[in-house]
C-alpha cells in the first residue's frame, strides 16, 4: 500500500492510479462495461462542483417542472455512474465544472463532515493534497481538462457553476434545449424557483439529511453549505494563493479552459 493510500485507510483504493472510495470500486467492471443508449443523459462532475444542483435541474426538466414528482432522494432519481469507459459513451453528457479554489474549499468541508475521510488537517495542508490529486477522484486539473477536450466531440454540454450563479435562467434554457425540450417561461420559472440554494437547502430530497449522521455529519455543517462563488477568498492566505496560482499555471498550461474565480 502506498503512503497516501495508507493515510486514507481501508475504505479507499485506487483505480488507474486514482484514489477512490472502495465502495465505488466494487462494481467497477459494471461501470466500465456500461453501454449508454443514445437517449441517455450522463452528468459528469468533479466532486463539490454542483452535482446535486445540476441533477435537480435536469430531473425537474424531465418531470416538466412538477416538483411533486421529484420527491425522492436525489441520489435515487439520478444515480451515480462514477467513471466509465468513455469510448462506449454514446449518450448525451452534461459536464459541470467549478473553479478549482472553490472546489478545494467545498471539498475541505466535505472531508470534515463525511467521517469516511481522513482528517484533512489545516486548510493549507488539504490544498496541498488537492493540488497533488491526492483526493478521491484524483486531479481536478486532469478531470476538467479531459472533459473540456471532449466538448469538441459533440453530444456534450459543458457548463460552469459560476455561470449558473451569475445567470441561472440562461443556463437552464441551455439545459432544456440540450435535452430537446421547449423552454417555456412557465417551465423555466418553476425550475429556477425550485432549485435556488435556499430551496434545495431546506428540501430533504436534495439536502442529504436522509443520510444518517454516521455517514454525513450535518452537525459539523450542512451539505448545502454556502452555495456561493468566491468563498476561496475567505480561506486562501496571500502566500497560499500565490503558491496555488503558480502550480495552477503549470497544470493548465496550453489549455483554453478559463474560469471566473468569483462573481
Ligand atoms: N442550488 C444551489 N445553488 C448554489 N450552490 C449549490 C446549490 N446546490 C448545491 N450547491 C453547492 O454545491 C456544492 C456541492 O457540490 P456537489 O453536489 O457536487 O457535492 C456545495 O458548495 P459549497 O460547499 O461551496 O457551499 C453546495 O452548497
Ligand atoms: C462519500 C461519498 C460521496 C458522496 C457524494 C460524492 O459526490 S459529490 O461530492 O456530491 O459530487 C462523492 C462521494
Amino acid at each position: 500500500m502506498d503512503s497516501i493510500l495508507s493515510e486514507y485507510g481501508e475504505n479507499f483504493g485506487r483505480i488507474q492510479g486514482i484514489l477512490m472510495y472502495k465502495d465505488f470500486l466494487k462494481y467497477w467492471n459494471d461501470v466500465e462495461t456500461f453501454q449508454a443508449r443514445p437517449d441517455d443523459i450522463v452528468i459528469a462532475t468533479y466532486p463539490k462542483s454542483g452535482t446535486t444542483w445540476i441533477s435537480e435541474i435536469v430531473d425537474m426538466i424531465y418531470k416538466e417542472g412538477d416538483a411533486e414528482k421529484c420527491k425522492d432522494a436525489i441520489f435515487n432519481r439520478i444515480p451515480f455512474l462514477e467513471c466509465r469507459n468513455e469510448d462506449v459513451l454514446n449518450g448525451n453528457i452534461i459536464y459541470l465544472c467549478r473553479n478549482a479554489k472553490d472546489v478545494a474549499v467545498s471539498y475541505y468541508y466535505f472531508f470534515l463532515m463525511v467521517p469516511i475521510h481522513p482528517n484533512p488537517g489545516t486548510f493549507s495542508e488539504f490544498v496541498e493534497k488537492f493540488m497533488n490529486g491526492h483526493v478521491p477522484y484524483g486531479s481536478w486539473y486532469k478531470h476538467t481538462q479531459s472533459w473540456w477536450e471532449k466538448r469538441k466531440d459533440g453530444q456534450l454540454l459543458f457548463l460552469f457553476y459560476e455561470d449558473m450563479k451569475e445567470d441561472i435562467r440562461k443556463e437552464v434554457i441551455k439545459l432544456i434545449q440540450f435535452l430537446g425540450r421547449k423552454p417555456s417561461e412557465s417551465l423555466i420559472d418553476k425550475i429556477v424557483q425550485h432549485t435556488t440554494f435556499q430551496e434545495m437547502k431546506k428540501n430533504p430530497f436534495t439536502n442529504y439529511t436522509m443520510m444518517p449522521n454516521e455517514f454525513m455529519n450535518q452537525k459539523v455543517h450542512s451539505f448545502m453549505r454556502k452555495g456561493i462563488s468566491g468563498d476561496w477568498k475567505n480561506h486562501f492566505t496571500v502566500a497560499l494563493n500565490e503558491k496555488f496560482d503558480k502550480h495552477y499555471e503549470q497544470q493548465m498550461k496550453g489549455s483554453t479552459l478559463k474560469f471566473k474565480t468569483g462573481i
